[in-house]
């Protein structure tokens, strides 16, 4: 089957949003950083294609979904969409562009106005955009409701938000946004806030919509089984990257980075037979103003090897972690000789540890060794010294892996080499 040609065309985008300091920053007018929302994605929307963005919370889903419509602005990178750069349009190019670009978000109660009737609120759309014909806009206001299911059209019309189910509600927000006549729908969790019984639903309309429209679209979600269901094609994102992208088949069938994987065993299986235990990976998403070394992931991927990105952060959660099996007594003594964590709150690869003699130390590092062998991060530890009153921990340096081609897919992270031919990388 011959490829489709490109219609959103993403390159090296990046949406950062700039933090205030607290009080005492801006008392001496320093910022506390920026969130890294979306950090250099490349990515492209073939014609007539559904690709899913999934990812936990804060992994820049929306943010990136929200890029494409040229609501969240972009930092740098371009989108390129039927040959122009949706980053440097204007105002009124931007809302021109709202005609083929539509986005629908996960709550239709937010999203429908309660004070307008369906008619009001699908056939608005075509009068902001300048349909003056009141008949004109009735007939493609029937045409829509008629081909979101929400028939016969006649007891809909004069309906209120309050009046209708949230399903109803959904297959609404979906009349309005096809009603211009768009290319691309960008959905944002659009089933995950209705009930279990009308998803299947919504979903399958959205595929007759594509069907019917040639629509294409961008999923947003964090649930696997809907992805699986709607996708042609898969990206994981973590922490504002891409971190996988590839065929559904093939990322379901052959799972390639640590967090996929991870992904993978914590979504529900429907077949009993091949269910397994939840375990998302140890500890949360790490704060996009101030990310792990190198790779984001390697904090919490059991895989992790010692080009990961090891840094004294991870240090300080082994200790902290560590503590919390401790008795008082226990931790009254090791926290003595260990000392202030501040110094492993930034992202160093050396660092000095302690402060009740470089034995005392060792000591206590030693035997969360033995405790924890397969701790991932004695892997990136290339050299502990004495150093005056602790020890000095030298890390091995990181390496920051960029997407590559891996089996069919691609795939950031050390532990897969570059297979392609050409050593072209991206998705
Ligand atoms: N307007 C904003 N100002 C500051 N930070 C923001 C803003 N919007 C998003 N963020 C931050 O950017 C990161 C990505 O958020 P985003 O909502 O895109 O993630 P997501 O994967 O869609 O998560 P969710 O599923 O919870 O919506 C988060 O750390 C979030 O707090």
């Amino acid at each position: 089957m011959p490829t489709k040609p490109d219609l959103i065309d993403v390159r090296d985008l990046s949406v950062h949003f700039g933090l205030r300091g607290g009080t005492l920053g801006r008392l001496v007018g320093r910022d506390a950083g920026v969130v890294r929302a979306v950090d250099g994605i490349s990515v492209t929307l073939r014609e007539g294609e559904v690709l899913g963005l999934v990812g936990e919370s804060g992994s820049g889903k929306s943010t990136f979904g929200r890029a494409l419509l040229g609501l969240a602005p972009a930092t740098s990178g371009t989108i390129g969409f039927d040959g122009a750069d949706l980053t440097s349009m204007s105002r009124s190019e931007l809302r021109a562009l709202r005609q083929s670009i539509q986005m629908v978000f996960q709550d239709p109660s937010a999203a429908l106005n309660p004070s307008m009737t369906v008619a009001e609120a699908v056939g608005d759309a075509l009068r902001v955009h300048g349909m003056k014909s009141s008949v004109e806009r009735r007939e493609r206001v029937v045409e829509a409701l008629e081909r979101v299911g929400l028939s016969p059209v006649q007891l809909f019309l004069d309906k209120y938000p309050r009046d209708l189910s949230g399903g109803q509600k959904q297959r609404v927000v979906l009349a309005r946004a096809i009603v211009m006549g768009p290319r691309v729908l960008v959905a944002d969790e659009p089933i995950s806030m209705l009930d279990m019984s009308v998803r299947a639903k919504i979903l399958q309309l959205m595929l007759d919509l594509k069907q019917d429209l040639g629509l294409s679209y961008v999923y947003i979600t964090h649930d696997l089984a809907s992805a699986k269901f709607f996708c042609d094609r898969i990206a994981i994102m973590y922490l504002g990257r891409i971190v996988e992208i590839g065929d559904t088949e093939e990322i379901f069938a052959n799972p390639r980075h640590p967090y996929t994987k991870a992904l993978l065993r914590a979504a529900p299986d429907p077949d009993p037979a091949r269910a397994v235990a939840k375990d998302l990976p140890r500890g949360e998403v790490p704060d996009a103003a101030v990310p792990p070394l190198g790779c984001s992931f390697h904090p919490r991927c059991p895989e992790a090897v010692a080009q990961c990105g090891w840094e004294a952060r991870d240090l300080r959660t082994l200790l902290e972690t560590h503590w919390t099996r401790r008795t008082p007594e226990e931790y009254d003594a090791e926290s003595a000789a260990v000392g202030s964590l501040d110094a492993l709150a930034r992202p160093d690869t050396s660092v000095h540890v302690g402060r009740g003699g470089a034995d005392a130390v060792r000591s206590i590092l030693d035997r969360i060794r033995d405790e924890e062998p397969d701790e991932p991060l004695w892997r990136g530890v290339a050299d502990v010294t004495d150093d005056g009153a602790g020890v000095r921990v030298d890390f091995h340096p990181g390496v920051d892996p960029a997407l590559r081609r891996a089996g069919g897919v691609d795939v950031a992270c050390v532990l897969y080499p570059d297979d392609s031919p050409d050593d072209s990388a991206g998705g």
